[in-house]
């Protein structure tokens, strides 16, 4: 047993493939940000008067995924912290992962140094002791909320509402915010006032080109990788490929490292297009048992159903088909059924994760129905579905 472990971690000492691998992984901030130099620039000229000690304007950031927006802010960051450090504090929270008021007021203060307990503070008591410690400290306090959509979607803007008005409550401009989405809608549902205080300025950002993404690339794997095992083909496959998908680095960037794990675990001395393709796949697959193992129970019950229905009737179904089996399905769990208008929303809902493909059809006298198929590998979502709900898993025979 031991030797398999020495000969596996010996194989990876010596990887042939990588120079270091980490270097891809989505966290880490690269030194050089290509096809981002206006945006770079718009956040140093906005974000300036911290020089003078003086409160920026507050910023909203906004673009589609993988668009650089976190990579670049924390640059920028950290590049004017390493030349003015006494003149501005920041704080980065990512309101996915920290997702609580609670938790943000608790984090913030503890990088400003006050110990914070885990529970048994109020949240209005938490805020009274961050204006009280920012308005004893001399610097700017710049807070970075990152995906603050999904903070709003689950506790409302109250947060966002007290933070946008620490100034006033402490009676001094020392707090700037700056907010990120990859949700272009989510600011319509802010309150008005949180809206305008947001977005005094407004930075966005586009969606990289196949071309942009290749240089983006080439830069992160002439230090990632060994140069013998990379070829401008694969270069160009994984942009183009991320491209497509609406020019997102991420992807690109996930699709290189994977390809380049395939081709490790494989003895391969060199990244090719088949490690690629299969890295697609992986991808893919890992993606799909995310999306679908984390759905809300009756998600998950109609698209068993829809599976279930695709078995037996080996065709397209129409939404009436898909909520008669997924009625049925929930007597066997011992559930009570939600409404066919909401198992027509989970529908929509499971179409726009890319899980099923949902197009109206006019069937005459008949009315319009929707022709529902599967848009991902049914075994996958059938793994998803049983691996990580017992309840469903019995329906399953698992
Ligand atoms: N111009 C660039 N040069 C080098 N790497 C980049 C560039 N733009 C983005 N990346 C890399 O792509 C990945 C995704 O970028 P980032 O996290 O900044 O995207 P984002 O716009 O914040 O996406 P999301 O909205 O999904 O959080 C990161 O690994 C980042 O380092």
């Amino acid at each position: 047993m031991s030797n398999i472990i020495d000969d596996i971690l010996s194989s990876l000492k010596k990887s042939k493939i990588f120079r270091n691998r980490e270097l891809l992984l989505p966290d880490y901030v690269p030194d050089e940000l290509p096809h981002r130099e206006d945006q770079i620039r718009r956040l140093v000229e906005i974000l300036s008067p911290i020089i003078r000690v003086e409160k920026p304007n507050n910023i909203f950031i906004y673009g589609l995924t993988g668009t650089g927006k976190t990579a670049v802010t924390k640059f920028v960051l950290k590049k004017l912290y390493e030349k003015i450090n006494n003149s501005f504090i920041y704080i980065y929270i990512n309101t996915r992962q920290t997702d609580t008021p609670y938790r943000i007021l608790a984090d913030m203060l503890e990088t400003l140094g006050v110990r914070v307990p885990f529970t048994g503070i109020s949240t209005a008591e938490l805020y009274k002791r961050f204006l009280k410690k920012v308005s004893e400290l001399k610097p700017i306090i710049v807070i970075v909320l990152d995906e603050i959509d999904a903070l709003v979607k689950k506790h409302g803007d109250d947060i966002l509402y007290r933070l946008t008005r620490a100034n006033y409550d402490i009676g001094k401009s020392k707090v700037s915010l700056i907010g990120i989405t990859n949700d272009v809608k989510f600011i319509e549902f802010l309150d008005p006032r949180v809206k305008s205080s947001l977005s005094e300025e407004e930075v966005v950002f586009p969606p990289y080109n196949a071309e942009e993404l290749e240089d983006i690339l080439r830069k992160r794997a002439q230090l990632a990788f060994y140069e013998s095992a990379i070829s401008d083909e694969v270069l160009k496959l994984c942009s183009a490929l991320a491209a497509r998908d609406h020019g997102d680095a991420r992807r690109a960037l996930d699709l290189l490292r994977v390809a380049g794990e395939i081709a490790e675990r494989e003895g391969s001395e060199k990244v090719s297009v088949e490690h690629v393709n299969k890295a697609r796949v992986e991808i893919e697959r890992d993606r799909v048992f995310e999306v679908v193992s984390t759905l809300p129970f009756h998600s998950k019950l109609v698209l068993l159903a829809i599976v279930i229905g695709f078995r037996e009737k080996k065709r397209s179904l129409t939404t009436g088909e898909v909520y008669e089996i997924y009625v049925k399905l929930t007597k066997k769990v011992g559930v009570e059924s939600v409404t066919q208008r909401r198992v027509s929303d989970i529908i929509n809902e499971l179409d726009m994760l890319g899980i099923i493909t949902a197009k109206v059809v006019n069937r005459g006298r008949y009315g319009k129905t929707k022709e529902v198929n599967l848009a991902v590998n049914e075994d996958t979502i059938i793994k998803a579905i049983t691996e990580k709900d017992n309840k469903i898993a019995g329906l399953w025979g698992r």
